[in-house]
């Protein structure tokens, strides 16, 4: 039955927030700014967090699930939704709740991907209109990942991650794992010994689909050389599959050619290691559930 928003009485909906990986990380320039030019594939993951938003007629937004560690006033969620109303001039709010598996600080882009979820979300909720490239340059403001879960789609990006091209890397089973170490992408990318000038990839005709072979990311060997946990593992999972960090780490991901073969290595790993096997997907769950949102509202 076809809804209006928003009411006085609306439900929450609910919205999943994938996870994505970078399967290669190339670190090809510095700007001006400081911030780094850089060329990577990213790809979803079917690991998601789950949110759920309540459409108010008042304009308060409400986060109801706090995050251990984050003040809700600093939650990239909350962040969004109020760049959102001032943005748009819009005289709704919200109430929120999230469901959060994604590890934070991993490189699994947890917070970019909530902060695009709620913009994507509220923009149909509220009916603001905006586009996909408006909400992008709107969540780069948020986080340098935000436009490639706002677009939706597996891309090569370059810049800081905003000119997104499509590619369509093997959707593999991967099995993800979090050493026990927090990485700050800000350390990361201010420390001295990091590489910044790797080779621009002559083209987009990738060969391979897996993005394994001929590439790397720029952050694994200085993350290495300061985490020996880090290393200590990835020396571990590379005996069984193809593996490397995503983002600026400290997650790893491994290629597998079944789910069964995921899980006998996933077992293995010590009791106290977060970890996942999870698939690589090239379209974000949300577009399917907003398209289906959007088909139910009246305008
Ligand atoms: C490196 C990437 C690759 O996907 O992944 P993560 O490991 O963080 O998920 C991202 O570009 C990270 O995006 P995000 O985590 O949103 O970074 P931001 O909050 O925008 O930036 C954090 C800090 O890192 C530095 N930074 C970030 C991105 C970039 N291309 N160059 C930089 O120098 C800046 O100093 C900035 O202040
Ligand atoms: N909703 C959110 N989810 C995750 N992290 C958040 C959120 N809001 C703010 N943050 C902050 O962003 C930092 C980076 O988180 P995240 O995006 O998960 O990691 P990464 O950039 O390594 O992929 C966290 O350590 C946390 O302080």
């Amino acid at each position: 039955m076809p809804v209006s928003l928003p009411a006085t009485d609306s439900p929450f909906y609910p919205f999943p927030s994938p996870a994505k990986l970078n399967l290669f990380l190339h670190i090809v320039g510095r700007r001006t700014d400081g911030y780094h030019e850089l060329e990577t594939v990213f790809q979803f993951l079917t690991l998601a967090d789950n949110i759920a938003i309540k459409p108010t007629t008042t304009s308060t937004i409400t986060l109801l699930t706090p995050i251990d560690g984050v003040p809700n006033d600093d939650n990239l969620i909350v962040k969004a939704a109020k760049l959102l109303q001032a943005e748009t001039q819009s005289p709704y709010g919200a109430e929120i709740k999230i469901n959060k598996l994604l590890p934070m600080g991993g490189g699994l882009g947890g917070g970019s991907s909530n902060a695009a979820t709620v913009l994507l979300a509220l923009n149909v909720l509220w009916q603001c209109k905006l586009s996909y490239q408006q909400l992008a340059e709107l969540g780069l403001q948020l986080g340098a990942d935000v436009p490639i879960f706002i677009h939706g789609f597996a891309a090569f990006a370059q810049g800081i991650g905003e000119k997104l091209s499509p590619v369509y890397p093997d959707e593999s089973i991967y099995l993800i794992t979090k050493p026990q170490c927090s990485i700050s992408t800000q350390q990361v990318f201010t420390a001295k010994a990091l590489t910044r000038n790797t080779r621009k990839l002559d083209n987009n005709a990738f060969d391979d689909k897996t993005y394994i072979n001929g590439y790397h990311n720029d952050c694994q060997n200085l993350v290495i050389n300061h985490y020996p946990e880090v290393a200590k593992l990835l020396a571990w999972l590379i005996e069984y599959a193809p593996s490397r960090m995503t983002g600026t780490g400290a997650c790893i991901f491994s290629r597998f050619d079944s789910e069964e073969e995921a899980k006998r290595v996933q077992k293995l790993l010590p009791n106290t290691m977060t970890s996942f096997v999870t698939k690589g997907i090239n379209t974000s769950p949300l577009h399917s559930v907003l398209q289906q949102l959007e088909s139910e509202i009246c305008t």
